[in-house]
């Protein structure tokens, strides 16, 4: 270390003092963080990049997928870097090699192929991946994420190729934070991570649910714009209980049965800590397809005192209950005049449940009336009281006191819900004659089949529209074709939670927030609800395109930003004065940086020409300057005088 600072005082070439400054950020990484976290306009990937295109020079730089341009090198860029010859000659740009890339994976048969296609793209040119990504939404996002995300978990196998995350094994209790440590990035703000007990609706995968997480993030950058490189997906591997799986060759995880109880609380625990001790309290820690028994109990235990989330629960109602306040337009009742019923009574239908409630509750209801009208059905029937073994803990305030009932078209003809949800990943559940009966309930039923992949979706998007006479107001979990019924067609929607946790990341990372409270989640169901159009719902839509998805999630970040301080968990001070702007100084530029050195881009700060040891120090003392500026407010003292510690010790020790 010491030698690195000696380094940096004798680095003769200098001309300006944001290249010291580049030093500084590029040698001590736990100074970048505090640094990107107050000065978000110095991206560090360009940072990395000006300083590696120094470093890093000749074949190294086109290995690098972060640095890699492909065909898209200049003349200029390749004889400075080395790479002169390496390269063939012809110099292509972006938007072509956009249009190329789309033409290789259009030759592809198979999704998985073009998944596949899609994951090397990204170890090989991140810039380009994303761009091709966010400008085909649309196109691309059933490869890399759902459906064909989970065909990909299912042959993880013969997909995994090289590392993109981190796999922490419960052998690894104990040393969790040295495992964290072997992930050179410093600046990660985001982990997503799954223990693979419930990938989407197909069960227990073990470590080949490594894809979910992996994609995922993917989203957060092509969706949101949160930079790729502050994101990390981590697959905690405790074993499976798929005996499929243990029997599998190829099977790349643990070959043992799933550790449970007080082993699996200590080891969450442990990795939970380490998270926030190598990246910093805020750190974002999104739970993913945690099985029913763990996915509650741990949100329950952790939503306080970390920066937490769970995707499955919170960000699947968030979409579903925005799914809702839309379809209240077309139906023209109230969300407080509907019933609902869910099929299926685990995570996610709890996690509906209990945000459906709390509008209804603002709507000027009473908690115990809105949990008395939303109804659940699960593989022991109806949930009564009445049933053998009761009503299950983890869904007691939807449980009622009527007689037992057991077949679900008879529930669906008893109860008359006007909303039927799908949260079961039993495929073909909506059989047609419980979507006849919802066609006899109310005018315009409202039927979520919010099962994944599209194989355990409840019912097609086809057979509730033929069904109930084109009258339904349909959203599925994967997306489906237009339908077309009576010559008319209808343009489905896909409630799926993609609409939410880019967004709510976005604005969780630009506040810094410690925790996120559940009202935020509401927050993020009104923001996408109010982004459906009048034209969207003539075509039997409740959600805005996909291609809509890059607005919606910016939109959701900046109200997420909002409420981050209305509630008190931001710790970014003093509050900026243009949110939007602030938020927006933290998406991502999937466009080609130029290698060239081009200091005088970043902004304008004093032209110290560092001869002397003296004038590094006052570079140095500018560079605190910055830092502590945005700390003034008296809140934030104990905050500031931690991270002037943190900087302190990261550039002396
Ligand atoms: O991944 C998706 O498409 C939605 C989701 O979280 C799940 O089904 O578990
Ligand atoms: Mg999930």
């Amino acid at each position: 270390m010491f030698s690195n600072i000696f380094r940096l005082f004798l680095c003769k070439k200098v001309k300006k003092s944001n290249k010291i400054l580049l030093e500084i950020i590029v040698n001590y990484p736990r100074f970048v963080r505090a640094f990107t976290i107050y000065c978000p306009n110095y991206q560090p990937e360009d940072v990395e990049h000006v300083y590696c295109s120094n470093l890093v020079r000749g074949i190294d730089h086109i290995k690098d997928p972060r640095l890699n341009k492909g065909l898209a090198f200049t003349l200029k860029e390749r004889q400075a870097l080395g790479i002169h010859g390496l390269l063939a000659s012809k110099i292509i740009s972006q938007e072509d090699q956009v249009g190329i890339a789309r033409l290789s994976i259009d030759r592809y048969k198979s999704n998985l192929n073009k998944y596949i296609f899609l994951t090397e793209l990204q170890d090989t040119n991140e810039k380009l991946f994303f761009s091709l990504l966010a400008d085909n939404i649309e196109k691309y996002m059933p490869i890399v994420y759902t459906p064909t995300v989970g065909l990909a978990c299912q042959r993880f196998g013969l997909v995994y190729k090289r590392p993109r995350g981190l796999f922490i094994t419960i052998h690894d209790k104990g040393h969790i934070l040295k495992i964290l440590n072997n992930w050179t990035e410093n600046d990660v703000r985001a982990i997503c991570f799954t223990d693979g007990e419930r990938i989407l609706g197909l069960g227990d995968l073990g470590a080949y649910g490594m894809g979910i997480p992996v994609g995922k993030l993917s989203l957060y950058t092509a969706l949101a714009g949160v930079k790729p490189h502050q994101c990390l997906p981590i697959m905690l591997d405790v074993g499976t209980d798929n005996q499929t799986l243990l029997e599998d060759p190829l099977y790349i995880g643990l070959r043992q049965k799933r550790v449970r109880g007080q082993q699996y609380n200590d080891f969450i625990d442990e990795f939970m800590e380490a998270c926030v001790t190598r990246y910093g309290k805020n750190t974002l820690l999104q739970f993913e397809d945690f099985a029913l028994p763990n996915a509650g109990p741990l949100l329950a235990k952790y939503r306080d005192r970390y920066c937490t989330f769970n995707d499955d629960i919170q960000g699947t109602a968030s979409v579903a209950v925005a799914g809702l306040m839309a379809a209240t337009r077309v139906t023209k009742k109230k969300m407080k005049e509907n019933i609902i019923m869910f099929l299926g009574a685990g995570s996610a239908a709890n996690g509906i449940a209990d945000l459906t409630a709390q509008a209804m509750v603002e709507e000027g209801m009473s908690l115990k009336d809105a949990q008395g009208q939303i109804y659940m059905f699960d593989v022991d029937g109806l949930l009564t009281s009445k049933r053998e073994g009761g009503v299950p803990e983890h869904a007691k305030n939807f449980g009622k006191d009527c007689e037992p009932e057991k077949n679900f078209e008879s529930a669906v003809a008893k109860i008359k819900p006007t909303c039927l949800i799908g949260c079961s990943t039993v495929g073909g559940a909506f059989t047609p004659n419980v979507l006849k009966q919802m066609g006899q309930n109310t005018e315009r039923p409202v039927i979520f089949a919010l099962s994944n992949p599209t194989s355990k979706a409840e019912c097609t998007a086809q057979a509730a529209y033929e069904n109930t006479e084109g009258r339904c107001v349909f959203a599925s979990g994967s997306p489906f074709p237009p339908v077309q019924y009576n010559g008319k067609q209808y343009k489905t929607g896909q409630g799926n939670n993609a609409y939410i946790f880019p967004g709510m990341a976005l604005g969780v990372i630009a506040t810094g927030a410690h925790t996120i409270p559940e009202t935020m989640f509401l927050g993020a169901a009104r923001t996408l609800a109010n982004f459906v159009l009048e034209s969207d719902l003539e075509k039997g839509r409740i959600y805005p395109s996909l291609n809509q998805l890059r607005e919606v999630s910016f939109t959701i970040a900046v109200a997420i930003a909002e409420m981050s301080y209305k509630l008190d968990t931001a710790t970014i001070f003093p509050k900026p004065k243009d949110l939007s702007a602030w938020v927006k100084s933290h998406i991502y530029n999937s466009t080609y940086s130029s290698y060239l050195p081009r200091f005088y881009d970043y902004p304008p700060a004093p032209d110290i020409k560092m001869k002397t040891i003296e004038e590094a120090y006052h570079t140095l003392k500018l560079v605190f300057t910055i830092i502590r500026r945005p700390l003034s407010d008296n809140r934030a003292n104990v905050k500031k005088f931690s991270l002037c510690t943190r900087i302190v010790f990261s550039i002396l020790i």
